[in-house]
């Protein structure tokens, strides 16, 4: 399987006013194309950060990244984002219809663009409310709506973050299949962060677990399921109940393990370093601003 994905020595270190803060240590991993691999881990250890970085909104401080072979520097085109926050990501003035037709206006004609838009949204159960506006809808349907966005976009690689988060049970199960069914056939590889073992399990082909911030790859599991899954039967098998658990002890080592912890020690001294190093610095700056303005007013 060729890598469509290459994650190399990725680091990143957030710059904020109250000091530097490392959200991701040393990450390394590739996707192969047509894979399906959930990403696991403690919240705030650094997974949305990991998926700014894959999708190009942040430029990684430290490593590299390539899709194809190639740098990712700027959002790539062939590449579909459903982030958490399903409320930022729709265009409230557009209707559903025109959301979901919306990254399509560059590459498509009007009519093509209208029968993917249709289609997506019937993948997702949205088909009558087309001419809805999003704050017209509930929640868990402007989710949905984003996901068929992504959907009709029909991207190489489709990065989702907690996408089934904000739905009710029986949605998130049925939104699953669906992602299942469409991987196959638009042989889309996708990339999921999701803070639910079960779904990680059930989903993935492989699961990355991480560690707690900063994160590095705990483990790098195959799921070792059959391909064609089934929300009762899959979930009640004795493989998937055994990697649930295995995926559970993993998380718990990457928050306990002394060598985890160790790099979160030196990690926080460095960063505490840099504060030190930009309070001298502005102080610098304010002592010289203030010669100056002693200069002027001596002159
Ligand atoms: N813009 C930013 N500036 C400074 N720190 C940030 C910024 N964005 C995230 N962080 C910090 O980086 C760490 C990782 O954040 P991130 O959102 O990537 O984690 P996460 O695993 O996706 O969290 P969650 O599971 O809660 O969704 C957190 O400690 C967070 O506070």
């Amino acid at each position: 399987m060729t890598a469509m994905l290459e994650v190399a020595d990725l680091g990143h270190t957030y710059q904020a006013k109250d000091g530097a803060h490392t959200a991701i240590a040393d990450l390394s991993f590739t996707v192969g194309t047509g894979e399906l691999v959930c990403v696991v881990g403690p919240s705030g250890c650094g997974k949305s950060t990991l998926l700014r970085t894959i999708s190009g909104l942040i430029r990684p401080t430290r490593g590299e990244i390539s899709l194809h072979g190639n740098e990712v520097r700027g959002v790539p085109e062939d590449l579909a984002v459903v982030f958490q926050d399903y409320s930022r990501s729709l265009f409230p003035w557009l209707t559903v219809q025109k959301n979901v037709e919306f990254p399509l206006r560059r590459t498509l004609g009007r009519a093509e663009r209208r029968a993917r838009a249709a289609e997506a949204l019937e993948w997702v159960g949205l088909s009558d409310v087309g001419r809805k506006y999003p704050w017209q809808l509930s929640g868990g349907m402007q989710q949905r709506v984003a996901i068929a966005r992504a959907l009709a976009y029909r991207p190489a690689l489709l990065l989702m973050d907690e996408p089934f988060a904000s739905v009710d049970a029986q949605t998130r199960f049925e939104l699953e299949d669906l992602l299942l069914k469409v991987r196959t056939e638009q042989d889309t590889t996708v990339l999921v962060v999701t803070h639910d073992i079960d779904e990680s399990v059930y989903l993935g082909d492989r699961i990355l677990v991480l560690s707690t911030s900063p994160a590095s790859v705990v483990a790098d599991l195959k799921v070792e399921l059959p391909a064609q899954r089934d929300q009762i039967t899959t979930r009640e098998s004795e493989a998937f109940v055994a990697l649930r658990a295995e995926v559970a002890r993993l998380l718990n080592v990457g928050k306990t393990s002394e060598e985890v912890k160790a790099r979160r020690k030196a990690n926080e001294q460095q960063a505490a370093k840099w504060a030190e190093a930009e309070r001298a610095e502005a102080e610098r700056g304010d002592a010289s601003r203030v010669d100056a303005a002693e200069e002027r007013a001596t002159t």
